[in-house]
């Protein structure tokens, strides 16, 4: 089953209006491949998120960063995912790993979340991913599939959702996972969709890599079977992010 590839700008908490009017002329600008051939996604702080939305070229999508995990109401400082669908904000992305580790996002909490932004008819980028410890400790697969897990108890479709493994000693460290690591895990959530949920949906749900992926590691890593395109973190702030999304063809 063709899986369309799907490359995600995860912008996180950076950039000025000045920094932001750049990256979008970049991205207007940039030489990229077909809607036919590639989804991509990119996720601006909430602040300059209806902005981009609004100056970014129509193949180019916008996602929001997070979400709340209920109806909005008396929850200062929250955004909820009515407030995105209502803005025309089409995808988010739920349960990275930064939020996990420093708001302590549970598994449990992160599948509530996907769940009603799905509720909401919002598409999800859902993160999951291992610590080195993790690694090291060899259980790689179970947190993952755990994690994997809290998200399928809460939903009753995939059809909206693209998985970003994401292992944590990646992320803006520079010590991005070998095209091998990668595949590895890639493979082992393939598999336990085939399991546990169906084979449809493990034949059809993407299942993007994140971590130091740059214009020089992206290549291979997109070479890889079951490697269905990024989430970019820190260069997707450069130009470099245009040799990313060409990665696909
Ligand atoms: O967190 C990441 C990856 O960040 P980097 O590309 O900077 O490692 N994506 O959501």
């Amino acid at each position: 089953m063709g899986r369309k590839f799907f490359v995600g700008g995860n912008w996180k908490c950076n950039g000025t209006v000045d920094d932001v009017k750049k990256i979008v002329a970049t991205l207007n600008a940039g030489d990229i491949p077909s809607t036919d051939v590639v989804e991509v996604v990119v996720s601006p702080p909430f602040v300059f998120l209806t902005t981009v939305k609004s100056e970014l070229r129509s193949e180019i999508q916008v996602a929001a960063q997070n979400c709340w995990v209920k109806k909005g109401g008396a929850f200062t400082g929250e955004v909820s995912a009515e407030m995105l669908a209502n803005l025309g904000v089409p995808w988010v992305i739920l349960g990275h790993s930064e939020r996990r580790a420093l708001l302590g996002e549970t598994n449990e909490f992160v599948g509530e979340k996907v769940a009603y932004a799905l509720s909401q008819g919002l598409k999800v980028i859902a993160c999951v991913g291992e610590t080195l410890e993790q690694r090291e400790a060899g259980t790689t697969m179970e947190v993952v599939a755990a994690q994997t897990q809290a998200i399928a108890d809460k939903i009753s479709s995939w059809d909206n959702v693209v998985l970003a493994y994401e292992p944590v000693w990646a992320i803006g460290t520079g010590k991005v996972a070998s095209p091998a690591q990668a595949q590895e895990v890639h493979a082992g959530l393939r598999k336990w969709f085939a399991e546990k949920v169906s084979a449809d949906v493990s034949a059809s749900t993407r299942i993007i890599y994140g971590g130091s992926v740059s214009g020089s590691n992206c290549k291979e890593l997109a070479g890889q079977t079951d490697v269905d395109g990024f989430l970019v973190g820190g260069a997707s702030l450069k130009p470099e992010f245009i040799d990313i999304i060409k990665a696909a063809e």
